[in-house]
This record gives structure tokens, sequence and C-alpha cells, in this order.
């Protein structure tokens, strides 16, 4: 019923896993192979293209519903419906910002300390010339098609380009005069095919899968049991997303407790929680979280 696009490249490994996580795997020969298909009766048709190309295909019907960066929607200028944000990128779940940076040892500090005529090479052409003519800032911006970092301060002056862990900036020695913007990939729709209910649903649906394993990761499920009286030492202690579930168990004066909790911290809650009187404390792997 619906038709996907899905990315290419930076954010392609990590979008096959996440949808293999929420039982919508990608089914495909190859790496190479950009007509895939998901085994789900609401989807039946998926192609893998450059994220760059993504929100204009949507904007035109081309698909119903894809996977791009907010970076690539606002370059293009296009009109998406946007299903939300999925808090992934290429090395980790953070946003990527879209940035403007210079050699460590060149003058300027601010945008409008650049002077007239400087270079500026990037892959996000229209989104810097709408940030100069903002900032009153009158250069020469060449489009860039990759290594970008390597071009300064011989080819350009100025680079604006994508940061995730800042790694590349390091490595080029470039400082960040601005932000531009910050990017977060995002599920995007076809406004005329979101209008329509039946297709809404299905990729509401999508969204509460894709959403269901990105909110699970890095929380676990911890199970335990606890005598009574040391019941309220272990709540004490004890995170929770809302309130941990507390079941009595059968025949007598010790109790179930088992709650959500993150996964970072669990190296000193464990211990902790056996501190307190838990006992069989059980650690578990969630596959998806749906509020
Ligand atoms: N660390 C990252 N580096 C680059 N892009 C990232 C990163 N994390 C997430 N993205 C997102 O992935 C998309 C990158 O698209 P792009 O077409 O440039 O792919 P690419 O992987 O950079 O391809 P190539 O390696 O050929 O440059 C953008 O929407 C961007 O926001
Ligand atoms: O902050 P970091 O974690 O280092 O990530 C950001 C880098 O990743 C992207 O490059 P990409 O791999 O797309 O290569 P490209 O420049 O050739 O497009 C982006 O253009 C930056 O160069
Ligand atoms: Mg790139």
């Amino acid at each position: 019923m619906l038709s996907l696009v899905l990315p290419k490249g930076s954010l392609e490994k990590a979008t096959m896993q996440l949808f293999d996580a929420a039982d919508l795997t990608v089914q495909r020969a190859s790496d190479r192979d950009y007509r895939a298909s998901i085994d789900d009766p609401r989807i039946d048709r998926v192609r893998v293209l450059r994220p760059q190309e993504i929100p204009t295909y949507l904007e035109q019907g081309l698909f119903d519903l894809g996977i791009t960066g907010r970076d690539w929607i606002t370059e293009t200028d296009s009109d998406v419906v946007s299903l939300g944000e999925l808090k992934y990128s290429k090395a980790t779940s953070n946003p990527v910002r879209v940035i403007m940076a210079v050699p460590d040892g060149a003058p300027w500090q601010r945008v409008s300390d650049l002077p007239e005529g400087v270079r500026i090479s990037t892959e996000f052409p229209a989104m810097t010339k709408r940030f100069l003519d903002k900032h009153g800032v009158k250069a020469k911006v060449v489009p860039s098609y990759g290594a970008t970092e390597a071009k300064v301060p011989d080819i350009v002056d100025v680079i604006v380009d994508l940061t995730e862990t800042g790694s590349s900036l390091r490595k080029n020695g470039l400082r960040i005069l601005d932000t531009l913007l910050t990017s977060y990939t995002e599920l995007v729709a076809n406004r005329e095919a979101y209008e329509d209910t039946e297709k809404r649903a299905a990729m509401e649906d999508i969204a509460l899968l894709l959403q269901g394993v990105i909110r699970a990761r890095g929380n676990v499920l911890l199970k335990l049991n606890v005598a009574q009286a040391d019941l309220k030492n272990v709540l004490d202690i004890m995170p929770s997303m809302s309130s941990p579930t507390v079941t009595s168990l059968a025949g007598g004066e010790s109790n179930a407790v088992e709650s959500v909790v993150a996964k970072r911290g669990v190296n000193t809650l464990i211990p902790a929680l056996k501190a307190a009187g838990a006992h069989d404390i059980l650690e578990i792997p969630i596959a998806k979280i749906v509020d």
C-alpha cells in the first residue's frame, strides 16, 4: 500500500538496523541492490536512494513515505509532512549540525567579520546563501561534492559542512564560527498520501514501531525478588519509567519487582539493589517501548 524510500550512504546501515529491530526487515540481495522489499502488508515498494534527492521525490509524490535528514529537507525547501524525528545519525543518537567553519588561525570570530568575496565551499549552497544574506555577507559560494574539509585554506577560505562527532573538523584544524541548522533524521511523507486516511494509519503504525525501537535503546528491564521487610529499601533506589511494578509472590512475605531502567548506571545499580536486600536479579534486554 505504501511506497517507501530509504537513504543510501551515511544513514544506510543505521536505518537498516532500525527497520530490522522494528520487525520491518528490509530484504535485498546485497547493499548494491537499490530495489528492496519489506514483508509487511502496509508496504508494497521499497527503494534505496541518496538522501539529498528524497525530499523532492516525496514532494512530487514518487514515494509516499521516506527517511532523510532535516538538512536536505531544508536545503531543497521541500513541502513534505514530518511524522517526527528519528533520533539517530551515522555514528550516534545525537543530531548532526550544519556548521560554518574556518581554519583555527583565521582572524574571523563571527559571520559578520567575513570580508566581501570570501570563498565558501559547501554541499548546502541554498542554505548557505540564505544564511549569508541574513548576515549581510557577500561571498562566493562554491558547490562541494564532498571532502569539503580538505579545501581550506588554499581552495576556499570557509566551509559549511556537517559535523556529528567533530572528528573531521579536528583532524583538519578547523574551528566552528556558527551553526546554521541542527538536523535529525526524520520520517517524512508526501502531503497527499498523508491526507489519505488508510495511508496515514499505515504511516503512523510504522512510526510507532520505529520510535518504539529508538525509545528502548539504552534501557533494560530489571526483575528481582525481595522480602517484604526490605521492599521499601529496594524501591527507594529503584529508578523507573513511571513507577516499578510490585507483585506479591504466592504464599509469603516476598515480592517480585520489575522496572525499566537506563542501561547506563546498571553497573552500580545491581550491586546496590543486592545490598538493599534484592535477590534473583535479572537484567533483560528490551526490543521496543511503546508509550
Ligand atoms: N556523520 C554524518 N555525516 C554525514 N551525514 C550524516 C551523518 N550522520 C547523519 N547524516 C545524515 O545523512 C545524510 C547524508 O547524506 P549524504 O548523501 O551526504 O550521504 P553520505 O553518506 O554523506 O554520502 P557520501 O559518503 O557519498 O558523502 C544527511 O541527511 C545527514 O544529515
Ligand atoms: O563530525 P564527524 O563525525 O567527523 O562527521 C562529519 C563528516 O561526515 C561527513 O562526511 P562524509 O563521510 O559524508 O564524506 P564526504 O565529505 O566525502 O561527503 C560530513 O560531510 C563531515 O565531513
Ligand atoms: Mg557526505
